[in-house]
């Protein structure tokens, strides 16, 4: 594929309402996309960092810097350019993985599209909807986060996740199981603010039957999640640690997880999130895909991965109600707990121009 340019745009999403977690209180999205402008199409992919680098230490403004500077830069010296030729490519530059799953998606969009074929077959996907979760963030009170997860409940939603830091955690957990019983799939996200001391508060929640408790320690304490995994019964699920297929091996390995969430733009794209589920499969441990807020066109991407058969556990693949008024695609909407996998070229789906239009906040085009 001969690409001939590659245009950067920022747009700004205000969320329907703000979204808490341990580590901050977020009120819009700042979002990064790419297009790649190649011969016979065009693809499109999304930075799924944040603002500022509180869930890892990308966040949009260093993701657009080092994608001007380096990335592109690097493509156009390739003789070939498919997608499996992005990552080895770019691979000399280190870290900086949502900046290069972005332009990877990118790149394997347009190609797709090009030959006419889905992203889901492209990964190996089985199924033609996904059962959808729904990630709940820290409230002000109890009254009003059992409102929040009775509607998403009424929605249809087939699992709530609780975001929880220390001080918010047993008790949430208490009054939604006490007000919406034991049949609800429920579990937890720490986001890292815990430490390997809160081990005995953590086995606190083991009483309530939960999935999973996601991420409690900092990404970089491996051995601590497994130390964790002795006193706590509760199946430890990793997010921010898992980076790539060989840290899900080594985490595997030394007993720190037995469930991961798998996000393409914190591994570096989508075929290393499909390594990463071969790894997981081959060792028996499920597997779900995360979410970071995403617009429409990250979010049929990740709906496409959630269909492979390792992902037998709901995803944050929620509605793009849950998140954004009016989505820049048409709107994933929850039908019976399920999205449906989107059945066009690439990822099926691309920005609806007027509505790019008006949420757009730069464009740079960067030729090759
Ligand atoms: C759905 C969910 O809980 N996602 C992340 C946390 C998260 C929270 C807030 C975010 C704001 C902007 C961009 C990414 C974000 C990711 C997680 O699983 O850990
Ligand atoms: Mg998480």
């Amino acid at each position: 594929m001969k690409l001939t340019g590659v245009e950067l745009r920022r747009i700004r999403m205000p969320l329907v309402a703000p979204f808490r977690t341990s580590f901050g209180t977020e009120n819009d999205r700042d979002v990064l996309l790419i297009r790649v402008v190649a011969e016979q199409a065009e693809g499109w992919g999304e930075c799924v960092a944040m603002s500022d680098p509180l869930y890892s230490s990308e966040y949009v403004d260093a993701a657009a810097d080092v994608l001007t500077r380096f990335l592109v830069p690097a493509l156009t010296a390739l003789p070939r350019l498919d997608a499996t030729a992005v990552a080895p490519a770019l691979a000399k530059f280190k870290g900086h993985r949502m900046a290069k799953a972005a332009l990877e998606t990118a790149i394997l969009d347009a190609e797709l599209r090009e030959q006419g074929r889905t992203l889901a077959r492209e990964l190996g996907a089985v199924h033609e909807r996904v059962p959808c979760g729904v990630s709940v963030g820290i409230m002000d009170s109890i009254p009003e986060l059992l409102d929040a997860v009775d509607g998403y409940l009424a929605e249809g939603y087939l699992r709530i996740k609780l975001k929880i830091q220390p001080g918010w955690d047993v008790e949430p957990v208490r009054a939604v199981r006490e007000r919406f019983g034991d049949d609800v799939l429920l579990q937890v996200d720490a986001n890292t603010a815990y430490t390997v001391g809160d081990a005995r508060h953590l086995a606190r929640l083991d009483p309530f039957g939960l999935l999973l408790i996601e991420q409690p320690l900092d990404e970089e304490d491996i051995l601590g999640h497994a130390h964790l995994a002795k006193t706590v019964r509760t199946p430890i699920c990793l997010d921010e640690s898992i980076v790539s297929a060989r840290a899900a091996a080594d985490a595997i390995k030394l007993g720190a997880c037995e469930i991961v969430n798998i996000k393409p733009g914190r591994v570096g794209g989508y075929l290393e999130a499909k390594r990463i589920h071969d790894v997981c499969a081959a060792n028996g441990v499920p597997v779900w895909a995360g979410g970071m807020l995403e617009t429409g066109l990250g979010r049929a991407a990740n709906v496409a991965l959630a269909a492979l058969p390792g992902f037998t556990l709901p995803g944050d693949t929620s509605a793009s109600g849950r998140y954004y008024r009016t989505d820049i695609t048409e709107p994933f909407v929850l039908d019976d707990g399920h999205l449906s996998v989107p059945t066009g070229p690439g990822i099926g789906v691309a920005p609806l121009p007027d509505r790019l239009a008006e949420v757009t906040t730069a464009s740079q085009w960067l030729t090759l």
